[in-house]
């Protein structure tokens, strides 16, 4: 594999659209792009597990973002049926809680012993979402202490469950691996390449800084996907990840 590929294939797209339609001509610009697509509540919702197969039959890896937050038993059945479809990686939210993510790992073995020709799916858990800043993490949710800390408190939380990684902003990615290990998974939204909109994210690096913290994957959407031409804007992403290395 070539760098290009290895940058490539560390960026998520964020398929941040109403159809699946919209989607496609996104995908047809990236012909050739060996990235990750990411799949998300309003594409899944409209798209449905159809679209998903589809992305897979055209040889991406998969991220479905849908954040599981329920009761464990649901969980568990959710999960069951996102490794059933095959996908390559999904989350559930920490704030969930231990038992939830427990059941979480447990849908997913049980569907693995049922075929066991499905690639075993990344699980990883939701820690404070990027848009969530520190006032709003004391003042609105209640949780004391800083963003950070409260991030690994729920990135040990998720190891503890036996999942593989968590979503945080690239910000908290040393401290993760600090406490989680270098191997545990940082999937990190809250990328915004020099001079793009930072929209609603709150806690935002650059490509080449959030890579220069050790993150496994960065998710870009609207620095992408609402660019005059969102092939350029996603080879200069790859070309800026490369210099990290
Ligand atoms: O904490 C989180 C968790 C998920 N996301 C998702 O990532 C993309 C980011 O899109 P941008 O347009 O680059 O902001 C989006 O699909 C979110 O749902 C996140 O941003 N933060």
């Amino acid at each position: 594999m070539n760098r290009f590929e290895q940058a490539a294939g560390r960026l998520m797209v964020a398929l941040d659209y109403p159809t699946a339609e919209r989607a496609r001509e996104l995908i047809k610009t990236l012909e050739g792009i060996p990235c990750y697509m990411k799949v998300g509540m309003q594409l899944y919702y409209s798209a449905g597990p159809d679209f998903v197969r589809e992305l897979k039959e055209r040889g991406y890896s998969v991220f479905l973002d849908l954040k599981m937050h329920d009761i464990p038993n649901t969980v568990k059945n959710g999960a069951y049926s996102l490794t059933s479809l095959g996908v390559d990686m999904f989350n559930v939210h920490a704030a969930g809680g231990l038992k939830m993510m427990k059941a979480a790992k447990e849908g997913v073995m049980e569907a693995l012993s049922a075929s066991p020709s499905l690639k075993q799916p990344i699980l990883i858990g939701v820690t404070q979402l990027t848009s969530t800043d520190q006032k709003m993490l004391n003042q609105e949710l209640g949780i004391p202490g800083t963003v950070e800390e409260s991030v690994v408190c729920y990135a040990s939380l998720t190891k503890e469950a036996g999942l593989d990684g968590v979503v945080a902003s690239p910000l908290e990615v040393r401290a993760i691996k600090e406490t989680c290990g270098q191997d545990f998974k940082t999937v990190t939204p809250g990328i915004r390449p020099a001079g793009s909109a930072v929209g609603d994210q709150s806690r935002t690096l650059t490509p080449l800084e959030a890579m220069k913290q050790g993150t496994d994957y960065i998710v870009v959407g609207r620095p992408i996907i609402t660019a005059p031409s969102p092939r350029d804007a996603a080879l200069q992403i790859i070309e800026e990840m490369k210099q990290a290395w």
